[in-house]
């Protein structure tokens, strides 16, 4: 039985229409042939040309740029074809109408460019990942962190300690064959435990910079807290430009957490306003200040707010180990000279004195916790869960010592198997859904 040829994709692979131009993407090896029909010419490999562009009847649909680029070099590693059309909604519609025309042409589903990419080899799981990143990147340092792994330096640490395993391993087998002749004084597998050693204390030290990779690309938690009228609502409004609370003079405002998206100096902030904490019997406000404590234990940072009108110390209970910036607020209404009190920021939402200060306070935080010194930061839980398996059997491997060279080689082959779970190397079909569904049609 003739093997059914493999399915050409097509899709619009940029943005919201109309606009300015519109890319549509094929993949697959119906291309070329697709390309011939519709603009007449097939062009040089990876040339732009300008060219009618018409269906099957032969009616023009629009002129506009072909590019080739034959398999395997493209992006999916298939023949791929691209039209640079007018961005206009009739335009796209039409031209993918006129390519799905055409045999086993049809549209592509969401991801199914990497996957196809994936699949040929193109990117790795790591990569794959970075590349959904790099689409979804709001801020500067988001957008580092995905390009970054995108291009696979990440990609090439994983596989050269998968590769340092396999070798490792390689010798002790190597070793094993020759156990019947007696112990060799001195033996390579002396080496190869200090260096797996210190292998696992690499691994260790990339998972240690798993924090600063969800920091950077889920965003750094901010709460505001503190008593009631202390001005916490209107430091939200005063840093998000806009009325996102409801602010009164009457003390326990706000009840439910409110929450706005910032960008400091490139690093995406989730800032929540809570409700004013004090003793009360009132439910709705009881409800509301535990749901306060609960936001701060969840919290990288919590402002505490005073009033600086207030009397000094009040009964927040910050959750421990959270760490705290303590801020004085209104202070437009105290012309005076301040007699510096503790190491608190002094702010005025109304004037916006002093939020300068503040944001640069937040930035330093943020810039301590994410430099780390190896640009390798793993971003997601996922890589986390396989880093700490993997340095957990080379550490049973090294410490296995009076248990025999296969068993501790039987561990060296699982830090490997699972650090290859991380490029996709292994074992991949199950998490492959979930990786590419996160990417949008036409990518
Ligand atoms: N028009 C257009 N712009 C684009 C893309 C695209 O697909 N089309 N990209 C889509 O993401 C990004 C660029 N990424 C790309 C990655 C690989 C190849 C490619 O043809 N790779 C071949 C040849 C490499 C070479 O010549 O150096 C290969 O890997 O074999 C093209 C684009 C962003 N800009
Ligand atoms: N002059 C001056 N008034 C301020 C400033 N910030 C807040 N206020 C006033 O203080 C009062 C309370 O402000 P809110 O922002 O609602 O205080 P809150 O901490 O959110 O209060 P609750 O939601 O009740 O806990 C309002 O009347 C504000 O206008 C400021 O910087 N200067
Ligand atoms: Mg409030």
């Amino acid at each position: 039985m003739k093997s059914p040829e493999r399915e050409t994709i097509v899709a619009l692979s940029s943005g919201a229409l109309p606009s300015g131009v519109a890319v549509i993407r094929l993949s697959g090896p119906q291309s070329a042939v697709i390309c011939e029909a519709m603009t007449g010419t097939l062009p040089p490999p990876r040339m732009a040309a300008l060219r009618p562009i018409r269906d099957r009847n032969g009616l023009l649909l629009d002129r506009g740029l072909v590019l080739f680029f034959p398999g395997p070099n493209s992006f999916t590693g298939e023949d791929c074809l691209e039209l640079h059309l007018h961005g206009g909604r009739a335009v796209v519609e039409s031209a993918l109408n006129a390519a799905t025309e055409y045999e086993n042409c049809r549209l592509a589903e969401a991801g199914e460019f990497s996957r196809r990419a994936f699949e040929n080899g193109k990117l790795d799981l790591v990569e794959a990942e970075g590349l959904a990143d790099l689409l979804a990147a709001e801020t500067e340092m988001q957008r580092r962190l995905a390009l970054e792994q995108s291009s696979g330096h990440l990609s090439t640490i994983y596989q050269k300690w998968r590769e340092q395993l396999l070798s490792a391993r390689a010798l002790i087998e190597a070793e094993l064959d020759f156990s019947d002749e007696a112990d060799i004084p001195g033996s390579v597998s002396d080496r190869i435990w200090s260096e797996m050693s210190s292998l696992a204390r690499d691994v260790e030290q990339v998972l240690a910079n798993l924090k600063a990779g969800e920091i950077i690309r889920d965003g750094f938690a901010i709460v505001i807290a503190g008593p009631p009228n202390a001005g916490k609502s209107s430091l939200l409004n005063a840093l998000a430009h806009r009325e996102v609370a409801i602010v009164t003079e009457y003390a326990g405002t706000t009840r439910d957490v409110l929450h706005c998206e910032l960008d400091i100096g490139g690093y995406a902030v989730h800032l929540y306003d809570t409700a004013g904490v004090r003793d009360t019997s009132e439910p709705v406000e009881r409800e509301g200040i535990r749901r306060a404590y609960r936001k701060m234990e969840e919290a990288d940072l919590v402002l505490s707010l005073r009033d600086y009108a207030s009397s000094a110390a009040e009964e927040l209970d910050i959750p421990k180990g959270i760490p705290v910036l303590n801020v004085v607020t209104k202070i437009d209404l105290y012309t005076d000279s301040f007699p510096q009190r503790s190491e608190a920021i002094l702010i005025s939402s109304q004037s916006g004195q002093g939020l300068d200060t503040l944001r640069s306070a937040i930035l330093t935080e943020l810039k301590e916790r994410t430099s780390t010194v190896s640009l390798a930061i793993p971003s997601r839980l996922r890589h986390a869960q396989h880093l700490r398996d993997a340095a957990d059997y080379i550490w049973n491997a090294v410490r296995a010592e009076n248990e025999g060279l296969e068993i501790r080689a039987e561990f060296l082959r699982r830090a490997a198997d699972t650090l290859g779970r991380i490029t996709g190397k292994i074992d991949v079909e199950m998490l492959l859904g979930k990786i590419f569904s996160e990417f949008c049609v036409g990518k």
